[in-house]
């Protein structure tokens, strides 16, 4: 697809200026709507197959839609040897996710990543280093990625991540209220998650690749939306399958369902294994097809990537040099 021209390449091109969507408090868990909701997965194997064949963004306009993919990633590590200096020099590439060189040849000065995102234990240095930058800290919290801890340590996680200065939580769902159709345990745990997040905005993390069938992500979607989630993210990172174009079709239709009825917008984040810069262009051509522009905003749009950055950093220098950089210049990212 032909992805609408940015009038320049700007700021405002890159998602600026910021907008902050409504909260979602959440409904009453709709037992009837749940089990109504069906995935035809042939059909949307289908059409998710011929997305990356259509979508065609080039020169300028492909430069100015890369400067919005970087405006939404949450830039992530989540890794066991993290160190305070890796996230001191994650943050560092957080505010400043490209060359100084780049960004003025682009006109996208002051342009930086929606979020970092790192594991509770690391929220002060993140908070610490971000500080004046204006880009909040997101946690993953809830025994994080299995989300297998005992359910009062896992909501006392979301309280200290929020305590120590995050500003959103990754939550992780428990996979087996999903799989056993456990509708009402999924919907009073994610309920409970949200109320220890407080002010903090919430992502439940689905953790699609473990939940079995379509169907299944589709429901949990849901539910996950009317106990109040503003965000449904697929993945950990950690699954054996992560972000897929599937999951998202499904995971966007049921965001639409859920505005349809209740005027409420909830965000989407794709999660797990985005790395490339056309990858990250698909996602956003069919964020745009099903749910529209106001979708492409930090306040409802997140990819959660650690190495998606370089990717989009090397065709950036391609764009204004004419040349690609080596992959390990841009390692942090
Ligand atoms: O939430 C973010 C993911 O853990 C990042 O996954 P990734 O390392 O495959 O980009």
């Amino acid at each position: 697809m032909q992805i609408d021209r940015p009038h320049t390449l700007t700021a405002e091109a890159a998602g600026l200026p910021a907008v902050h969507a409504p909260r979602n408090e959440g409904i009453p868990l709709d037992l009837g709507w749940v089990r109504r909701l069906q995935a035809n997965t042939s059909a949307i194997e289908r059409r998710a197959a011929t997305l990356p064949g259509r979508r065609s963004v080039k020169k300028e306009w492909q430069a100015a839609w890369l400067c919005r993919a970087i405006s939404l990633i949450d830039l992530t590590t989540l890794s066991g040897d993290d160190t305070e200096g890796r996230v001191r020099r994650l943050c560092a590439k957080a505010r400043s996710p490209v060359s100084p060189r780049l960004l003025a040849a682009l006109g996208m000065e002051g342009l930086t990543v929606a979020a970092v995102c790192v594991y509770h234990d690391m929220v002060p240095t993140a908070v610490e280093a971000l500080k004046g930058s204006g880009i909040p800290v997101a946690a993953v919290s809830t025994g994080f990625p299995a989300g297998l801890s005992p359910f009062r340590l896992r909501l006392e996680e979301i309280r200290e991540s929020v305590a120590a200065g995050a500003a959103e939580i990754d939550i992780v769902i428990s996979r087996r209220h999903v799989l056993t159709g456990n509708w009402q345990a999924l919907y009073e745990e994610t309920r409970l998650m949200r109320e220890a997040c407080g002010e903090a905005h919430m992502k439940a993390i689905l953790a699609t690749g473990e939940l079995g069938t379509l169907r299944n992500v589709a429901r949990a979607s849901l539910v996950c939306m009317m106990a109040g989630a503003d965000f449904i993210k697929t993945s950990t990172g950690k699954e054996s399958v992560n972000a897929t174009l599937p999951v998202t079709l499904v995971m966007l239709r049921a965001i639409r369902d859920y505005h349809e009825a209740t005027g409420i917008r909830v965000g989407y984040k794709p999660a797990g294994g985005i790395a490339k810069a056309k990858d990250a262009l698909t996602y956003l051509a069919l964020v745009k097809e099903e749910l529209g522009d106001r979708w492409l905003r930090p306040d409802l749009f997140r990819f959660g990537a650690s190495s998606l950055l370089g990717d989009i950093e090397r065709q950036l220098e391609h764009h204004v040099s004419g040349a690609y950089s080596a992959a390990w210049r841009h390692a942090l990212a």
